[in-house]
């Protein structure tokens, strides 16, 4: 086979990085080197990340996070990588709705996915709680509710001050959400989703989810459907996490669930997220669920776990579901060899688990071989057969015969 052919079939992804603030640069380099090195490995698709340096510096030089036409520019890309927005001299909801709000909105954006689960090698604070027993997908409303900015503020600074901070929910945007949400509980093995409200107090938005909840599960007969309070969820979620599977809720209150899921998983440094333009007419943005971190910026400690498994996810939301796994199987590997972060209870740097990530994924070929010293071709190539190995998902068998076909 010409190189020519071998290369055509290598899928180009060109990704728009924007690290931003706090520890975001420190996971964002490192999730590209592990974007990169999985790309050489397997030799399926290759990216090309353009990197922007938005974020607070730039707002303070410039008064704005985007800058005019930037949004146009990032419709170019097949998909986002975004590490956090917040600095400590810029108020928080400057910054987050100059950038990541002002992302997400425009591009609708509007299926927030937060997959969380107890990775090989991470124990939960919860006692007896192991792997397998908190394995959740949280499905967060992205684009309206709380976050619809409605409201303001008048008479400011007086003693008869007013703010308002109005919550908007459509049918719209709920149904389409709701449908979504449903679909990805039918694709996972328990077809199970719980359906999160506060419809007691919140009497109007919420009781709409409740209702329009009702029809959308006409149409999902083959999924189990609870719903839950969420102030009740909370205490779900801690004493009797093996009942639950796909969440679903509003944006606020999916954005506060979704921390403590990860955080009953081990970490925020390890759970990812996806915002998903389901259409697939904009590209969607990936990042860790956590924020700038102030407390760690600087200090090279920061957890890239969370940052490597919203890698895997944006690989699976391209098409590449073989490759996710592989990068989410080496992952849990060094979680399971003890090369963790402090929050985690480990001592490694951001450094160490990262070299230790693109070690496994060298070796996820089963074979002890420095890519960087072959032609480039000879290593497409191999990742090609690599490819149709794992399709037998023979996980834990060393493959013994890797062919390596070069021309
Ligand atoms: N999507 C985004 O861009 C988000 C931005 N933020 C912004 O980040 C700033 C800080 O927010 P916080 O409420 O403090 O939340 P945070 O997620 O930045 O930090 C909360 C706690 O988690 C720890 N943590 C976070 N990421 C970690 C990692 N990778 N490894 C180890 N530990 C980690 C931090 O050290 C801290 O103790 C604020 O400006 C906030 O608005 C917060 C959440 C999301
Ligand atoms: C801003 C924030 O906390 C989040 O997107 O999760
Ligand atoms: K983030
Ligand atoms: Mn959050």
């Amino acid at each position: 086979m010409s190189p020519n052919l071998v290369r055509n079939r290598r899928r180009l992804y060109r990704i728009a990085s924007i690290p931003a603030d706090g520890i975001g640069p420190e996971v964002i380099s490192a999730g590209i080197e592990v974007l990169e090195k999985l790309a050489v490995v397997l030799g399926e698709f290759e990216f090309r990340f353009d990197h922007f340096e938005w974020g607070s510096e730039f707002y303070k030089e410039h008064g704005k996070y985007i800058p005019d036409g930037g949004l146009d520019e990032l419709k170019k890309y097949h998909a986002i990588l975004f590490g956090s927005v917040g600095a400590p001299d810029v108020p928080d909801h400057i910054s987050l709705w100059g950038l990541r709000l002002a992302i997400c909105q425009p591009l609708q954006q509007y299926a927030n996915v937060r997959p969380t689960k107890i990775l090989r090698g991470i124990s939960s604070p919860l006692k007896n709680c192991h792997p397998g027993d908190l394995d959740w997908v949280i499905i967060r409303e992205n684009s309206e509710g709380e976050y619809a900015g409605q409201g303001g503020r008048s008479h400011i600074g007086q003693p008869w001050e007013v703010a308002t901070e109005v919550s908007i929910f459509t049918r719209y945007c709920v149904e389409r959400l709701l449908r979504f949400a449903f679909e990805i509980a039918r694709k996972r093995t328990r077809r199970k989703i719980t359906v999160v409200t506060k419809s007691n107090a919140q009497r109007n938005g919420l009781v709409l989810w409740d209702e329009v909840a009702e029809i959308v599960k006409k149409d999902f007969e083959d999924v189990e459907c609870d719903k839950m309070l969420v102030d009740a969820m909370t205490t779900r979620m801690v004493l009797h996490p093996e009942t639950l599977d796909t969440i679903v809720a509003t944006n606020l209150h999916a954005d506060i669930l979704s921390d403590l899921a990860a955080s009953l998983a081990g970490s925020v440094g390890i759970a990812p997220t996806s915002n998903l333009d389901p259409s697939r007419q904009n590209p969607s943005m990936f990042e860790p669920i956590h924020g700038s971190a102030f407390d760690l910026v600087g200090k090279a400690i920061a957890n890239p776990v969370a940052t490597f498994w919203t890698a895997a996810e944006m690989v699976r939301w391209l098409g590449h579901e073989d490759a996710a796994d592989t990068l989410l199987d080496c992952i849990e590997n060094v979680c399971e060899a003890g090369i963790k972060t402090t929050d985690l209870g480990g001592s490694a740097t951001t450094r160490e688990v990262t070299d230790a990530v693109l070690d496994e994924i060298d070796h996820s070929l089963g074979y002890d071989i420095d890519l960087s010293n072959l032609p480039k071709r000879q290593s497409l190539r191999m990742g090609i057969e690599k490819t149709k190995e794992r399709q037998q998902k023979d996980k834990g068998v060393k493959r013994q015969s890797l062919k390596l076909g070069f021309d």
